[in-house]
Protein backbone atom coordinates (compact mmCIF):
# COMPACT_ATOMS: atom_id res chain seq x y z
CA UNK A 1 0.00 0.00 0.00
CA UNK A 2 1.17 3.77 -0.52
CA UNK A 3 2.00 5.26 2.33
CA UNK A 4 2.24 9.37 2.18
CA UNK A 5 1.78 11.61 4.53
CA UNK A 6 -1.16 12.29 6.53
CA UNK A 7 -3.20 15.37 6.96
CA UNK A 8 -5.85 15.90 9.59
CA UNK A 9 -8.15 18.93 8.74
CA UNK A 10 -9.83 20.58 11.48
CA UNK A 11 -12.97 22.30 9.91
CA UNK A 12 -14.25 20.68 6.92
CA UNK A 13 -16.33 23.08 4.89
CA UNK A 14 -16.24 24.50 0.76
CA UNK A 15 -12.65 25.82 1.42
CA UNK A 16 -11.58 22.46 3.47
CA UNK A 17 -12.91 20.27 0.83
CA UNK A 18 -10.96 22.10 -1.85
CA UNK A 19 -8.14 21.41 -0.15
CA UNK A 20 -8.25 17.74 0.61
CA UNK A 21 -9.23 17.84 -3.04
CA UNK A 22 -5.48 19.16 -3.18
CA UNK A 23 -3.58 17.24 -0.98
CA UNK A 24 -5.10 13.84 -2.31
CA UNK A 25 -3.60 14.92 -5.69
CA UNK A 26 0.06 14.87 -4.04
CA UNK A 27 -1.00 11.45 -2.65
CA UNK A 28 -2.15 12.80 0.66
CA UNK A 29 -4.29 10.80 3.34
CA UNK A 30 -6.81 13.06 4.32
CA UNK A 31 -9.35 12.84 7.86
CA UNK A 32 -11.83 15.59 8.03
CA UNK A 33 -13.01 16.80 11.47
CA UNK A 34 -16.26 19.13 11.89
CA UNK A 35 -18.88 19.27 14.35
CA UNK A 36 -21.63 17.67 11.86
CA UNK A 37 -21.81 14.74 9.87
CA UNK A 38 -21.62 15.26 6.00
CA UNK A 39 -19.57 18.44 6.15
CA UNK A 40 -18.48 19.05 2.39
CA UNK A 41 -14.61 18.22 2.97
CA UNK A 42 -15.95 14.78 4.58
CA UNK A 43 -17.58 13.78 1.40
CA UNK A 44 -14.09 13.61 -0.46
CA UNK A 45 -11.76 12.69 2.31
CA UNK A 46 -10.36 9.28 3.01
CA UNK A 47 -11.94 9.60 6.60
CA UNK A 48 -13.88 11.46 8.69
CA UNK A 49 -14.95 12.58 12.56
CA UNK A 50 -17.77 14.70 14.14
CA UNK A 51 -16.22 16.21 17.73
CA UNK A 52 -16.76 19.33 18.74
CA UNK A 53 -13.55 20.84 18.00
CA UNK A 54 -13.51 23.79 20.86
CA UNK A 55 -13.39 20.62 23.32
CA UNK A 56 -9.98 19.85 24.26
CA UNK A 57 -10.44 16.11 25.12
CA UNK A 58 -11.91 15.43 22.19
CA UNK A 59 -9.33 17.04 19.95
CA UNK A 60 -6.71 15.40 21.63
CA UNK A 61 -8.37 12.28 21.04
CA UNK A 62 -8.28 12.18 17.34
CA UNK A 63 -5.01 13.82 17.26
CA UNK A 64 -3.51 10.77 19.49
CA UNK A 65 -5.54 8.45 16.97
CA UNK A 66 -4.97 9.43 13.93
CA UNK A 67 -1.23 10.79 14.18
CA UNK A 68 -1.63 12.96 11.46
CA UNK A 69 1.80 14.32 10.14
CA UNK A 70 -0.18 17.48 9.32
CA UNK A 71 -2.81 18.83 11.39
CA UNK A 72 -4.35 21.66 9.57
CA UNK A 73 -7.21 24.40 10.92
CA UNK A 74 -9.48 25.11 8.34
CA UNK A 75 -11.95 27.31 10.98
CA UNK A 76 -10.96 28.91 13.79
CA UNK A 77 -13.12 27.95 16.33
CA UNK A 78 -11.00 25.23 17.69
CA UNK A 79 -9.31 24.48 20.97
CA UNK A 80 -5.93 26.68 20.04
CA UNK A 81 -5.15 25.87 23.62
CA UNK A 82 -4.71 22.07 22.98
CA UNK A 83 -3.04 22.72 19.64
CA UNK A 84 -0.52 24.54 21.56
CA UNK A 85 0.60 21.62 23.77
CA UNK A 86 -0.09 19.05 20.95
CA UNK A 87 2.62 21.10 18.86
CA UNK A 88 4.94 21.15 22.11
CA UNK A 89 4.79 17.49 21.82
CA UNK A 90 5.82 17.69 18.28
CA UNK A 91 2.59 17.55 15.88
CA UNK A 92 3.02 20.26 13.25
CA UNK A 93 0.39 23.05 13.23
CA UNK A 94 -0.68 24.92 10.41
CA UNK A 95 1.06 27.10 10.08
CA UNK A 96 1.73 27.51 13.60
CA UNK A 97 -0.31 27.06 17.02
CA UNK A 98 0.58 30.17 17.57
CA UNK A 99 -0.96 31.66 14.20
CA UNK A 100 -4.13 29.70 15.07
CA UNK A 101 -4.29 30.63 19.12
CA UNK A 102 -3.21 34.54 18.06
CA UNK A 103 -6.18 34.81 15.08
CA UNK A 104 -8.92 33.24 16.74
CA UNK A 105 -9.45 35.63 18.70
CA UNK A 106 -9.24 39.53 17.48
CA UNK A 107 -7.88 40.68 20.79
CA UNK A 108 -4.51 38.66 20.04
CA UNK A 109 -3.99 39.26 16.25
CA UNK A 110 -4.69 43.23 16.83
CA UNK A 111 -2.49 43.97 19.43
CA UNK A 112 -0.25 41.66 17.88
CA UNK A 113 -0.48 43.78 14.53
CA UNK A 114 -0.80 47.38 15.56
CA UNK A 115 1.13 47.44 19.36
CA UNK A 116 4.16 44.53 18.72
CA UNK A 117 4.52 45.11 14.62
CA UNK A 118 3.24 48.95 14.25
CA UNK A 119 1.06 48.37 11.35
CA UNK A 120 -1.83 50.57 10.49
CA UNK A 121 -5.09 49.80 11.49
CA UNK A 122 -8.20 51.20 12.28
CA UNK A 123 -8.46 52.82 16.09
CA UNK A 124 -9.88 50.21 18.46
CA UNK A 125 -11.12 49.74 22.25
CA UNK A 126 -11.78 46.29 23.59
CA UNK A 127 -15.35 46.10 26.37
CA UNK A 128 -16.34 43.46 28.66
CA UNK A 129 -19.88 45.21 29.92
CA UNK A 130 -22.33 47.33 28.29
CA UNK A 131 -20.80 50.43 30.40
CA UNK A 132 -17.43 49.83 29.01
CA UNK A 133 -19.15 49.23 25.49
CA UNK A 134 -20.57 52.72 25.68
CA UNK A 135 -17.69 54.27 26.81
CA UNK A 136 -15.43 52.88 24.02
CA UNK A 137 -18.41 53.79 21.33
CA UNK A 138 -17.94 57.09 22.86
CA UNK A 139 -14.47 57.51 22.10
CA UNK A 140 -14.40 55.61 18.64
CA UNK A 141 -17.12 58.07 17.52
CA UNK A 142 -19.86 57.46 15.46
CA UNK A 143 -20.48 55.14 13.50
CA UNK A 144 -18.16 52.57 14.78
CA UNK A 145 -17.73 49.23 14.22
CA UNK A 146 -19.02 46.58 16.87
CA UNK A 147 -17.73 42.73 16.64
CA UNK A 148 -17.65 39.83 19.41
CA UNK A 149 -13.97 38.80 20.07
CA UNK A 150 -14.88 35.32 18.43
CA UNK A 151 -16.82 35.29 15.85
CA UNK A 152 -16.59 35.21 11.56
CA UNK A 153 -18.39 35.82 8.58
CA UNK A 154 -19.84 38.58 10.20
CA UNK A 155 -21.53 36.77 12.65
CA UNK A 156 -22.47 39.48 15.98
CA UNK A 157 -20.72 42.28 13.75
CA UNK A 158 -22.72 45.70 13.48
CA UNK A 159 -22.21 49.09 12.46
CA UNK A 160 -23.09 51.38 15.61
CA UNK A 161 -24.27 54.89 14.01
CA UNK A 162 -25.32 56.82 16.94
CA UNK A 163 -26.11 56.65 21.23
CA UNK A 164 -29.45 54.97 19.60
CA UNK A 165 -28.12 51.93 18.55
CA UNK A 166 -25.93 51.24 21.02
CA UNK A 167 -28.60 48.55 22.63
CA UNK A 168 -28.96 46.74 19.62
CA UNK A 169 -25.52 46.56 18.45
CA UNK A 170 -24.49 45.34 22.12
CA UNK A 171 -27.00 42.50 21.59
CA UNK A 172 -25.87 41.91 18.32
CA UNK A 173 -22.49 41.01 19.57
CA UNK A 174 -23.83 39.08 22.54
CA UNK A 175 -26.38 36.98 20.21
CA UNK A 176 -23.16 36.37 17.22
CA UNK A 177 -20.53 35.70 19.28
CA UNK A 178 -19.08 31.29 18.98
CA UNK A 179 -18.51 31.26 22.79
CA UNK A 180 -20.09 32.70 25.90
CA UNK A 181 -18.02 35.68 26.70
CA UNK A 182 -19.33 39.20 26.45
CA UNK A 183 -15.98 40.60 25.32
CA UNK A 184 -16.41 42.79 22.16
CA UNK A 185 -13.86 45.22 20.08
CA UNK A 186 -15.23 48.31 18.86
CA UNK A 187 -13.37 49.72 15.97
CA UNK A 188 -13.04 52.95 14.18
CA UNK A 189 -15.02 53.06 11.04
CA UNK A 190 -12.82 53.52 7.79
CA UNK A 191 -14.14 54.61 4.99
CA UNK A 192 -12.17 52.74 2.55
CA UNK A 193 -12.58 53.49 -1.52
CA UNK A 194 -12.24 49.50 -1.51
CA UNK A 195 -10.99 46.37 0.20
CA UNK A 196 -8.71 43.60 -0.93
CA UNK A 197 -7.52 39.92 0.17
CA UNK A 198 -3.63 39.70 -0.62
CA UNK A 199 -2.84 36.21 -0.42
CA UNK A 200 0.28 35.65 0.88
CA UNK A 201 2.21 32.34 0.93
CA UNK A 202 4.99 31.45 2.96
CA UNK A 203 6.54 28.23 1.66
CA UNK A 204 10.37 26.59 1.42
CA UNK A 205 11.14 28.61 -1.62
CA UNK A 206 10.04 31.91 0.08
CA UNK A 207 7.06 34.17 0.58
CA UNK A 208 4.91 34.70 -2.89
CA UNK A 209 2.05 36.93 -3.06
CA UNK A 210 -0.75 36.35 -4.88
CA UNK A 211 -2.18 39.72 -7.33
CA UNK A 212 -4.79 41.19 -5.48
CA UNK A 213 -8.59 40.16 -4.82
CA UNK A 214 -10.70 42.89 -4.51
CA UNK A 215 -14.00 42.06 -2.72
CA UNK A 216 -17.43 43.41 -1.80
CA UNK A 217 -18.94 42.33 1.91
CA UNK A 218 -22.31 43.22 3.20
CA UNK A 219 -23.26 41.91 6.83
CA UNK A 220 -19.46 41.42 7.53
CA UNK A 221 -19.53 38.57 4.83
CA UNK A 222 -18.34 38.24 1.20
CA UNK A 223 -20.60 38.38 -1.33
CA UNK A 224 -18.49 39.38 -4.78
CA UNK A 225 -14.73 39.04 -4.83
CA UNK A 226 -12.93 39.19 -8.15
CA UNK A 227 -9.09 39.12 -9.40
CA UNK A 228 -6.79 41.10 -10.35
CA UNK A 229 -8.32 43.98 -8.21
CA UNK A 230 -6.43 47.09 -9.63
CA UNK A 231 -3.70 49.25 -7.02
CA UNK A 232 -1.66 52.40 -7.50
CA UNK A 233 2.10 51.00 -7.31
CA UNK A 234 2.29 53.00 -4.04
CA UNK A 235 -0.56 50.68 -2.73
CA UNK A 236 0.53 47.27 -4.06
CA UNK A 237 4.13 47.98 -2.45
CA UNK A 238 2.64 48.96 0.91
CA UNK A 239 -0.38 45.93 1.17
CA UNK A 240 2.96 43.57 0.29
CA UNK A 241 4.73 45.30 3.08
CA UNK A 242 2.13 44.96 5.39
CA UNK A 243 0.97 41.10 4.81
CA UNK A 244 4.63 40.35 4.97
CA UNK A 245 5.31 41.50 8.60
CA UNK A 246 2.46 40.02 9.66
CA UNK A 247 2.82 36.61 8.18
CA UNK A 248 6.57 36.69 9.35
CA UNK A 249 5.41 37.32 12.62
CA UNK A 250 2.64 34.24 12.27
CA UNK A 251 5.51 31.76 10.55
CA UNK A 252 5.45 28.44 9.66
CA UNK A 253 4.05 27.47 6.12
CA UNK A 254 1.18 27.74 4.24
CA UNK A 255 -1.41 30.80 2.55
CA UNK A 256 -2.64 33.37 4.67
CA UNK A 257 -5.03 35.54 3.36
CA UNK A 258 -4.78 39.47 4.71
CA UNK A 259 -7.47 41.74 4.45
CA UNK A 260 -6.67 45.27 3.96
CA UNK A 261 -8.88 48.29 2.97
CA UNK A 262 -7.90 51.00 0.87
CA UNK A 263 -8.31 54.27 2.12
CA UNK A 264 -7.61 57.48 -0.29
CA UNK A 265 -3.93 57.63 0.49
CA UNK A 266 -3.95 54.60 3.34
CA UNK A 267 -3.51 51.31 3.51
CA UNK A 268 -5.25 49.66 6.47
CA UNK A 269 -4.39 45.73 8.00
CA UNK A 270 -7.70 44.66 9.07
CA UNK A 271 -7.04 40.88 9.72
CA UNK A 272 -5.87 37.59 8.47
CA UNK A 273 -6.69 34.56 8.10
CA UNK A 274 -3.87 31.56 8.37
CA UNK A 275 -5.40 29.27 5.88
CA UNK A 276 -7.49 29.87 2.84
CA UNK A 277 -9.61 32.96 2.15
CA UNK A 278 -13.48 32.78 1.26
CA UNK A 279 -12.51 35.69 -1.26
CA UNK A 280 -9.94 33.63 -2.16
CA UNK A 281 -12.25 31.04 -4.08
CA UNK A 282 -12.08 32.56 -6.86
CA UNK A 283 -8.15 31.22 -7.48
CA UNK A 284 -10.42 28.46 -8.38
CA UNK A 285 -10.33 29.62 -11.91
CA UNK A 286 -8.19 32.91 -12.02
CA UNK A 287 -4.74 31.77 -10.92
CA UNK A 288 -2.45 29.35 -12.71
CA UNK A 289 -2.81 27.40 -9.10
CA UNK A 290 -5.71 27.96 -6.63
CA UNK A 291 -5.24 29.27 -2.97
CA UNK A 292 -6.01 25.33 -2.61
CA UNK A 293 -3.37 24.17 -4.16
CA UNK A 294 -0.91 26.62 -3.05
CA UNK A 295 -1.50 25.83 0.65
CA UNK A 296 -1.26 21.82 -0.08
CA UNK A 297 1.77 22.33 -1.77
CA UNK A 298 3.60 24.64 0.66
CA UNK A 299 2.72 23.13 3.66
CA UNK A 300 4.26 19.76 2.12
CA UNK A 301 7.16 21.66 1.53
CA UNK A 302 6.94 21.51 -2.17
CA UNK A 303 8.03 24.68 -4.22
CA UNK A 304 6.06 27.13 -5.95
CA UNK A 305 7.71 28.36 -8.89
CA UNK A 306 5.57 30.78 -9.29
CA UNK A 307 1.90 32.51 -9.37
CA UNK A 308 0.17 34.48 -12.14
CA UNK A 309 -3.33 35.18 -12.56
CA UNK A 310 -4.20 33.31 -16.02
CA UNK A 311 -7.27 34.97 -16.76
CA UNK A 312 -9.22 38.09 -14.86
CA UNK A 313 -12.04 35.56 -12.49
CA UNK A 314 -15.04 36.89 -10.56
CA UNK A 315 -17.10 34.66 -7.87
CA UNK A 316 -20.24 35.43 -6.26
CA UNK A 317 -21.25 33.18 -3.54
CA UNK A 318 -25.29 31.55 -3.40
CA UNK A 319 -26.49 31.92 0.22
CA UNK A 320 -29.38 30.74 1.69
CA UNK A 321 -32.36 33.02 2.65
CA UNK A 322 -34.44 29.95 4.57
CA UNK A 323 -33.74 27.15 7.02
CA UNK A 324 -34.03 24.06 5.16
CA UNK A 325 -33.41 20.23 6.08
CA UNK A 326 -33.79 19.09 2.80
CA UNK A 327 -33.06 21.82 0.08
CA UNK A 328 -32.36 21.73 -3.72
CA UNK A 329 -30.60 24.10 -6.02
CA UNK A 330 -32.71 24.93 -9.10
CA UNK A 331 -31.10 27.02 -12.18
CA UNK A 332 -28.04 24.99 -12.63
CA UNK A 333 -28.34 24.61 -17.11
CA UNK A 334 -28.79 28.00 -16.90
CA UNK A 335 -26.71 29.34 -15.16
CA UNK A 336 -23.80 26.92 -16.56
CA UNK A 337 -24.85 28.48 -20.01
CA UNK A 338 -23.16 31.35 -19.06
CA UNK A 339 -20.33 31.67 -20.91
CA UNK A 340 -16.73 30.66 -19.04
CA UNK A 341 -18.43 30.34 -15.88
CA UNK A 342 -18.11 27.26 -13.39
CA UNK A 343 -20.11 26.16 -10.42
CA UNK A 344 -19.24 25.09 -6.93
CA UNK A 345 -21.89 23.27 -5.39
CA UNK A 346 -20.48 22.59 -1.45
CA UNK A 347 -23.38 19.86 -0.42
CA UNK A 348 -23.81 21.37 3.01
CA UNK A 349 -26.41 18.49 4.52
CA UNK A 350 -28.93 22.06 5.35
CA UNK A 351 -29.28 25.17 4.75
CA UNK A 352 -29.80 28.36 7.57
CA UNK A 353 -29.85 32.00 6.40
CA UNK A 354 -27.56 33.61 4.87
CA UNK A 355 -25.19 30.65 4.78
CA UNK A 356 -23.18 30.20 1.80
CA UNK A 357 -24.13 26.75 -0.13
CA UNK A 358 -22.72 27.37 -3.99
CA UNK A 359 -20.38 29.93 -5.68
CA UNK A 360 -20.12 30.70 -9.35
CA UNK A 361 -17.05 31.31 -10.97
CA UNK A 362 -16.30 33.13 -13.93
CA UNK A 363 -13.62 34.45 -16.51
CA UNK A 364 -13.32 36.73 -19.41
CA UNK A 365 -11.07 39.27 -20.51
CA UNK A 366 -11.55 41.76 -18.34
CA UNK A 367 -12.71 41.79 -14.78
CA UNK A 368 -15.55 44.04 -15.45
CA UNK A 369 -16.75 41.04 -17.56
CA UNK A 370 -15.80 38.49 -15.40
CA UNK A 371 -18.14 40.23 -12.66
CA UNK A 372 -21.17 40.22 -15.03
CA UNK A 373 -21.30 36.55 -15.94
CA UNK A 374 -20.53 35.43 -12.27
CA UNK A 375 -23.77 38.17 -11.16
CA UNK A 376 -25.66 36.47 -14.24
CA UNK A 377 -24.53 32.67 -13.27
CA UNK A 378 -26.02 33.75 -9.59
CA UNK A 379 -28.97 35.09 -10.68
CA UNK A 380 -30.11 32.19 -12.18
CA UNK A 381 -30.02 29.80 -9.32
CA UNK A 382 -32.48 29.51 -6.66
CA UNK A 383 -32.62 27.53 -3.35
CA UNK A 384 -36.12 25.44 -3.07
CA UNK A 385 -37.62 23.04 -0.42
CA UNK A 386 -37.50 19.48 -1.33
N1 LIG B 1 -13.34 49.13 11.08
C1 LIG B 1 -14.07 48.92 9.99
N2 LIG B 1 -14.44 49.95 9.21
C2 LIG B 1 -15.19 49.76 8.10
N3 LIG B 1 -15.64 48.57 7.70
C3 LIG B 1 -15.29 47.49 8.43
C4 LIG B 1 -14.50 47.61 9.62
N4 LIG B 1 -14.33 46.39 10.13
C5 LIG B 1 -14.98 45.53 9.31
N5 LIG B 1 -15.56 46.18 8.30
C6 LIG B 1 -16.32 45.56 7.19
O1 LIG B 1 -16.86 44.32 7.62
C7 LIG B 1 -16.24 43.23 6.92
C8 LIG B 1 -16.05 42.04 7.84
O2 LIG B 1 -15.22 42.39 8.92
P1 LIG B 1 -14.22 41.33 9.53
O3 LIG B 1 -13.35 40.78 8.46
O4 LIG B 1 -13.55 41.92 10.70
O5 LIG B 1 -15.29 40.22 10.01
P2 LIG B 1 -15.19 38.67 10.13
O6 LIG B 1 -16.39 38.26 10.87
O7 LIG B 1 -13.85 38.31 10.68
O8 LIG B 1 -15.30 38.16 8.66
P3 LIG B 1 -14.52 36.91 7.97
O9 LIG B 1 -14.35 35.89 9.01
O10 LIG B 1 -15.49 36.51 6.89
O11 LIG B 1 -13.27 37.48 7.42
C9 LIG B 1 -14.93 43.80 6.39
O12 LIG B 1 -14.46 43.05 5.28
C10 LIG B 1 -15.38 45.22 6.03
O13 LIG B 1 -16.12 45.24 4.84
N1 LIG C 1 -15.11 33.41 6.45
C1 LIG C 1 -14.75 32.12 6.88
C2 LIG C 1 -15.25 31.05 5.89
O1 LIG C 1 -15.72 31.35 4.82
N2 LIG C 1 -15.12 29.78 6.28
C3 LIG C 1 -15.63 28.67 5.52
O2 LIG C 1 -17.00 28.47 5.84
C4 LIG C 1 -17.15 27.21 6.49
C5 LIG C 1 -18.25 27.23 7.52
O3 LIG C 1 -19.45 27.34 6.85
P1 LIG C 1 -20.87 27.15 7.60
O4 LIG C 1 -20.92 28.22 8.66
O5 LIG C 1 -21.87 27.34 6.51
O6 LIG C 1 -20.89 25.77 8.19
C6 LIG C 1 -15.80 26.87 7.06
O7 LIG C 1 -15.65 25.50 7.33
C7 LIG C 1 -14.91 27.40 5.94
O8 LIG C 1 -14.84 26.51 4.86
MG1 LIG D 1 -12.72 39.35 7.49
Amino acid sequence: MYIGKKLLLLGSGELGKEVIIEAQRLGVETVAVDRYEHAPAMQVAHRSYVIDMLDRQALRDIVEREKPDLIVPEIEAIATAELVKLEEEGYRVIPTARAAQLTMDREGIRRLASETLGLPTAGYRFADTYEQFGQAAREMGFPCVVKPLMSSSGKGQSVCRSEADLDRSWTIAMEGGRVQQARVIVEEFISFESEITLLTVRSVNGTLFCPPIGHIQKDGDYIESWQPHEMTEQQIAEAKRIAGVITDALGGTGIFGVELFLAKDKVYFSEVSPRPHDTGLVTLVSQNLSEFALHARAILGYPIPEIYVTSPGASRPLKAVEQLDEYRIDGMGEALSVPQTQIRVFGKPVTKVGRRMAVTLSTADSVEEARVRAKQALDHLSIHDE
